[in-house]
Order: C-alpha cells, then structure tokens, then sequence
C-alpha cells in the first residue's frame, strides 16, 4: 500500500454551495467517513457527479484543502511525519487547467527544481525511472538541462513539443503533456490528476493516459478524476456520490 486515506471529511460554508443542502448550523458537509487506498503501480479512476466533491478529496489528499480532515499515510509513514512541503511532492495534485510558467517549454518544466532541491527517501525501482527520470538523475540530479529534458519528452512520445516553445503558444494536448511531465519529473509517489484530460480530444487523452500508465508501470500511484468513459487504463474506478465513495465494477 503506498497510500491511504481514512476517515477524510470536509465541510464548507454555506454561503458558498447550493442552497437547500445545508446543515443547520451554517455549513455543509460535501464528505464525511471517507477512506481510501491505492497500491504503487496502480491507476485508480475517481468519478462521481458535478459538485459531489472529488476536487476537494484530491486537494484533502495533497494537503491542500484547509476544509478537509482525515487520516493519511504514505508507505506507512503518518503525514504528520513530513513537512507540508515534502507531503505535497510525494502527493503530487495535479490541477486540471495547466499553469505553465516560463518563457518557453524548458523553462516550465525546470521550475519545480528551482524552487526546491529534492532527495527522494524511497526504495521504488522503477521502469519509470529507467525510462524518463534517470535521464535527468543522471545527468543533473536536480535541475535538467536541455538535453535531458527533450531526452524525458521523447521517452514519452512528446516529439512534438519544442523546447524553446512558449508555452502561450502551446496547443491545448501539449500543454496538458507538458504540465503533466513536469510534475512526474519531480518524482511523486503518488499522482493526483484532476481531469487533465478535460478538454482534450480521444488522441490527447490518449496520450496523456499513456503518460500516466507508463509512470504506473514504473511504480507511481496514479488518482485520475475523469469524466469520460473508462479507457481501459484503470485497474479500479471509485465513485463519490451523496457525501461517499463508492467502489464500482470495471466494465
Ligand atoms: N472553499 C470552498 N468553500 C465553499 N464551498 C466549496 C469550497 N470548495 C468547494 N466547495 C463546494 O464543495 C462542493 C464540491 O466541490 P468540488 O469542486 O470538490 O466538486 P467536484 O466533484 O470536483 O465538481 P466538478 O466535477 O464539477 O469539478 C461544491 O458544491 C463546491 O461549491
């Protein structure tokens, strides 16, 4: 098990959600008794209907939703054990609208490793590593040059995107790939994507879940809010509904 999640609530004010569902005293409650599980290697499909809260659960998870409470643990370890910073690198939230900063492809996709020196603590071999992130470990364990970049990029099917790009000129697809590798660069253990393939037609959703399978494959922990039919990425699909999660039968 490399992460879980139990007993996770959140509640909001009222005064920001649809009327006719709150609670007396002034707020609504969107979850409560909520637990959850996902093995490396696995790609877990989140569903459920507009509204019902799976962007709140997957920000609960990244630590990132002040309205949330629960009991998480990654590989057995409390995350009262880490840092805010390090839960939310090993819990990677991936949000759906990409936000690429820089001045061109390149500069997007080093960011996260100039805000931060990392040292991943695992003892995850992973095809993943040997296929995309070894390029960049072994050449500049924490801040990729061009080289290693394009190297990544290809290794991903992402022939496509320049590096000297700007990423304003980007199409919808390849800004969608190009955040989503950014963020396995920085090595998460777990992926939390919160419909990146919105937006996106069959070929870039396909690709983009190629992407993710291939992170799977080397041991990465993929959480994919959808609203597309299954693709058959998936080994489970979870669907919250009514203030609960609801194991589903795959297809
Ligand atoms: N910070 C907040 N304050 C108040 N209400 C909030 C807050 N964040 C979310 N909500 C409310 O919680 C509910 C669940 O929102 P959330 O975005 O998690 O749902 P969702 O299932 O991801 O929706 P969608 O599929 O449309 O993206 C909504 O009614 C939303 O308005």
């Amino acid at each position: 098990m490399v992460f879980s999640a139990k007993d996770v609530s959140c509640t909001v004010d009222s005064d920001r959600t649809a009327s006719g569902m709150d609670d007396a005293d002034g707020t609504r409650t969107i979850f409560s008794g909520s637990s959850f599980s996902i093995r490396a290697g696995r790609i877990v499909d989140l569903t459920g209907p507009s509204g019902s809260g799976k962007t709140s659960l997957l920000t609960a998870f990244a630590g990132l939703n002040p309205h949330a409470h629960g009991i998480y643990t990654l590989n057995g370890r409390d995350s009262s054990e880490f840092s805010k910073q390090q839960w939310r690198r090993e819990i990677a939230y991936l949000p759906q609208k990409p936000v690429l900063i820089g001045g061109s492809v390149a500069e997007v996709i080093r960011l996260p490793f100039t805000l931060t020196v990392r040292r991943r603590q695992t003892d995850m071999a992973s095809s993943w590593r040997t296929r995309i992130l070894s390029l960049v470990r072994d050449a500049a364990p924490t801040y990729p040059g061009d080289e290693d970049i394009r190297k990544a990029l290809d290794a991903v099917g992402c022939e496509d995107i320049g590096l000297t790009r700007s990423p304003q000129e980007l199409s919808g697809g390849q800004a969608a790939r190009v955040s989503l590798i950014r963020t396995l660069m920085t090595k998460p253990s777990v992926l939390l994507a919160d419909e990146v393939d919105a937006g996106l037609d069959d070929e870039n959703a396909e690709k983009v879940a190629r992407i993710m399978t291939c992170a799977a494959n080397g041991g990465m922990a993929v959480v994919r809010i959808r609203h597309r039919p299954p693709d058959g990425h998936a080994s489970r699909i979870v669907e919250l509904s009514d203030g609960r999660l609801h194991e589903r039968t795959l297809a």
